[in-house]
């Protein structure tokens, strides 16, 4: 017995020198004292007991030390004290799990919550590293994108040493897939002040672009540009495999920056000017194929606008089929012509700063501009002052993802690489272009349809009009060209996709069954969100289980029903929009899925939604301005003659008539009968 009370004193030898350690630790901190102490145990039962406390006291030796790291840091913050009491009760816990004397308690209890304070404190600590750590990358960022400028310039002055003797290359103002655009000024100029000196875009062609796609630009650049809201070009650099264009510059706004809060002149503005660019580049039979935002240039402070980027433009010949690509058989009398024209070429000038400076005065100094600028942007309806709760943060939050999904949704089962099948399995398919960005490529080139046209842009021109109208951009995100279909289809309703398809040869695979959605109430539902969700609107129909109740088809309160045919009571945010009805006839038209029923640039000109007489009277709804306009106007749209709705094929079509808008009854039915089939 006297052999085992010896051991288990020995064994507590070092526990007490650890506890005297510690207890002096605790005087030199003004921390409460361990008054009873397990040293004098001698029975077996006090023995575990003490060995226990021993234990807990090995760990509290090294929160000790946390702590009193802790103390000097951070004593004076109230916020941990808070976090320190609410762990208090935690640690109690803890205390219980592993049986600490009471008398142990009062030592280890703040003890615990020191650890907590230091916990705290690492925490702090590691957000401070972390924003550190965000400044630091946001500045090797910055400093990347200086070494790629820095790249970008070498790249240039290395590959085409002339630019060198002719231009000071100053920065890397934009690049894409396919080059590097840089800021250039004239050498010859470099005594003029710097407002005066012109500014060239100069395009720097990645030497791996192919020579085809090369040509076509500076072809359609230099037949087309300059003229009609499309980008000209001053000259072209070749040296070896590496070409540069130098155009003019023109400094513009992003459009991510601008399409939300554009007014409605702005909007038509903009539209008005990129179906001119359209309208022209159209005449020459040629397709543009990539027009969206990022290649057209668009100054809101001057209100000037440039298409550009014709890399994927491909020509048709008159009898509409296209020129196929690799054909380089007109380089040579291209550059004939660049040659004869030298001088011509040197017309389109550089844009000085004071050049823009002097055209955003110009453009301020319009007194209709403004007076109709004013009228534009403002609203009848006033934004809801009444705060949502919890309950209603969370309903406005489910009704705006239903609606990115039902807008969204794809069928999973369905082969992305087979959704499409020709119905005329007899012929031999023939190549259809793809070429153009996704999110913008129409049903027609989804639809793998060879002979596309110059309808194509005009697809595209109603893409950006969506965008502008709802203020969701992109608009249409589809990964692949089935996703794509599938979005279009979840907007216009499949029936209508299914239509077209059949019309073209061609027949869906997709087996989404899905109702056509109101455009004018879907553009309304993205950009008057805060309206249509506020918990105003949302109490007031209310059911009596608290919830809304849902529109089956298109899954939002039957109130905001968005379908195209919807049979439910609605709110009709009177007064709300600022565009006018106009604006989505022109819109529907522009996105009309059928390619051979589409509005072309010409016509899309012609729609009332550009007309002078469309002016807004401040503080009366659009809706009210303009019904009578609208009613006059589109019934002159609506003469156009419908596809039959049996779906007969391309060979069963109708002719397709289009008429100038001014023309009388008598005159369309005389050129009716010269108009040839599509
Ligand atoms: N004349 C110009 N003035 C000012 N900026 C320009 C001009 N031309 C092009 N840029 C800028 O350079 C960017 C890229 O130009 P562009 O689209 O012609 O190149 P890309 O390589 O064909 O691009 P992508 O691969 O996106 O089609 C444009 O989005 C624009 O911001």
């Amino acid at each position: 017995m006297d052999k085992k009370l010896q051991q288990q004193q020995q064994q507590q030898q070092p526990l007490q020198a650890k506890l005297a350690a510690f207890e002096s630790k605790l005087k030199q901190n003004n921390l409460p004292v361990l008054t009873t102490t397990t040293t004098t145990t001698t029975t077996g039962a006090a023995a575990g007991a003490g060995a226990a406390a021993a234990n807990s006291n090995k760990h509290v030796t090294k929160s000790t030390q946390h702590g009193n790291r802790q103390t000097t840091m951070k004593d004076s913050q109230g916020g941990h004290k808070e976090r320190g009491d609410k762990s208090t009760t935690k640690y109690e816990t803890l205390l219980n799990r592993y049986a600490l004397p009471v008398a142990a308690q009062p030592v280890v209890m703040p003890l615990l919550s020191q650890v907590q304070r230091v916990n705290n404190d690492l925490t702090d600590k590691l957000s401070r590293l972390t924003r550190r750590n965000n400044i630091k990358f946001r500045e090797l960022a910055a400093m990347q994108a200086q070494d790629k400028n820095t790249e970008a310039l070498l790249a240039l002055q290395t590959s085409i040493p002339e630019i060198s003797q002719i231009f000071d290359v100053h920065c890397r103002i934009g690049s894409g897939t396919f080059s590097s655009v840089l800021l250039g000024t004239l050498q010859r100029e470099r005594q003029l002040p710097e407002a005066q000196r012109r500014r060239f875009a100069i395009k720097h062609h990645n030497p791996t672009n192919h020579p085809e796609r090369i040509l076509r630009e500076l072809e359609c650049m230099f037949r087309m540009g300059g003229d009609h809201n499309v980008i000209g070009i001053n000259c072209c650099i070749r040296y070896n495999d590496n070409v540069a264009f130098v155009m003019p510059f023109m400094s513009h706004d992003r459009f991510h920056d601008v399409y939300r809060s554009l007014s409605l002149l702005e909007v038509k503005e903009y539209l008005r000017n990129l179906l001119v660019a359209l309208r022209h580049v159209h005449k020459f039979n040629v397709i543009h194929r990539d027009v969206k935002p990022s290649n057209i240039l668009y100054n809101r402070r001057t209100g000037k606008f440039l298409l550009c980027d014709f890399g994927l433009a491909q020509r048709l010949t008159e009898d509409g089929s296209l020129i196929q690509a690799s054909d380089l058989s007109g380089a040579a009398a291209l550059l004939r012509d660049m040659d004869a024209a030298q001088q011509q070429l040197y017309r389109h000038e550089g844009n000085s700063l004071q050049a823009e400076a002097e055209a955003a005065a110009l453009r301020q100094a319009d007194p209709e501009r403004r007076i109709r600028a004013a009228g534009g942007g403002t609203t009848a309806f006033e934004s809801s002052p009444m705060e949502p709760t919890k309950k209603e943060l969370a309903a406005q939050k489910a009704d705006t993802q239903r609606l990115i999904n039902r807008l969204r949704f794809i069928n999973v089962n369905v082969d992305p690489n087979n959704y499409v099948v020709s119905t005329n399995s007899g012929r031999k398919e023939m190549h259809a272009s793809r070429a153009g960005t996704p999110g913008y490529r129409p049903p027609e080139v989804l639809l793998r349809y060879p002979h596309q046209t110059t309808a194509v842009d005009v697809w595209a021109a109603g893409v950006i009009m969506l965008s502008m109208l709802s203020s969701l951009h992109p608009f249409f995100k589809a990964p692949s060209d089935c996703a794509a279909l599938s979005e279009i289809m979840n907007l216009f309703g499949d029936l209508q996709v299914r239509k077209t398809a059949f019309m073209l040869d061609r027949l869906v695979l997709l087996t989404q069954k899905v109702g056509a959605l109101d455009l004018k109430r879907v553009c309304m539902r993205f950009r008057y969100a805060a309206q249509f969700l506020s918990p105003e609107m949302q109490r007031r129909h209310r059911q009596a289980d608290g919830n809304s109740e849902l529109c089956r088809s298109c899954e939002q309160p039957t109130y905001n029903c968005i379908c195209k045919h919807s049979t439910h009571q609605l709110e009709t945010y009177e007064g709300l929009d600022i565009f006018p009805l106009h604006a989505y006839d022109l819109l529907s038209r522009l996105l009309e899925i059928n390619p051979q029923r589409r509005i072309t640039a010409e016509e899309a000109l012609r729609h009332p939604f550009f007309s002078e007489h469309h002016r807004l009277v401040a503080g009366v709804p659009f809706s009210h301005q303009h019904q009578q306009q609208q009613q006059a106007g589109i019934a002159q749209l609506r003469s156009r003659e419908s596809l039959p709705s049996t779906a007969g094929g391309s060979r069963g079509l109708k002719p397709y008539l289009s008429h100038p808008l001014g023309l009388s009854n008598s005159t369309r039915t005389a050129a009716a009968s010269s108009t040839t089939h599509v």
